[in-house]
């Protein structure tokens, strides 16, 4: 496993070690040994899968505490643009982004711990899955506008498919009002 330092505290990129043959590939998705190596302690109590249409975006979302999560994600099938912002207040990359392109033939994957507004946008149709080191728990989900422009984020298209709940998160002027990490 190649672990890829992003600048971003606790941030990193993944890339798995692929036996290719005749028959497919295979490699391990998930071993807490080598993680512990990596030094990558969390504790995933939950697993995730959601299939997006290529061009729908999901986020900027986080659970606020104590129902934070770490999220180890990457894709199945297809390729997504990755986007975890910094929204710790007293990070020295507060507000700050970094955007990883996770595509299912490289295997790669996204190591987003709590204190980081996590989203995504397919390229692809696309099966996102992922490891979570909380449980889902509804009271404490939070979000920052994608779309914000403070955040200067490149997502690349122009109109994608947002749900209901995500075109009305908060700017990211009004969660430093009122930071949660
Ligand atoms: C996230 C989640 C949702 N749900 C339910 C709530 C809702 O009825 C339905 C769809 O939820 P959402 O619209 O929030 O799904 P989605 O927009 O895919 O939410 C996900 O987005 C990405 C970017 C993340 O980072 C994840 O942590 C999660 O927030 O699934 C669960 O039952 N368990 C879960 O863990």
């Amino acid at each position: 496993m190649k672990i890829i330092e992003t600048g971003f505290d606790g941030l990193y990129e993944l890339e798995p070690n692929v036996f290719g043959d005749k028959r497919g590939y295979f490699f391990e998705s998930f071993k807490k040994s080598l993680f512990v190596e990596l030094g990558i302690t969390e504790d995933f109590v939950q697993d995730n899968e959601s299939f997006s249409v290529k061009g729908t975006l999901r986020g900027l979302h986080y659970q606020q505490n104590p129902h934070a999560q770490a999220k180890l994600v990457r894709v199945v099938s297809g390729k997504v643009l990755d986007v975890a912002v910094d929204l710790r207040k007293d990070s020295p990359t507060f507000g700050k982004h970094h955007t990883v392109i996770l595509d299912a033939e490289k295997h790669n994957m996204f190591l987003v711990p709590a204190g980081f507004g996590h989203g995504f946008v397919a390229l692809e149709d696309s099966v996102f899955t992922y490891k979570c080191s909380n449980y889902y728990n509804k009271e404490s989900e939070g979000g920052v506008l994608w779309s914000d422009p403070v955040l200067n984020i490149d997502w690349g298209i122009e109109n994608p498919i947002v749900s209901e709940k995500d075109q009305v998160l908060p700017t990211f002027d009004a969660y430093k009002q009122n930071p949660v990490f």
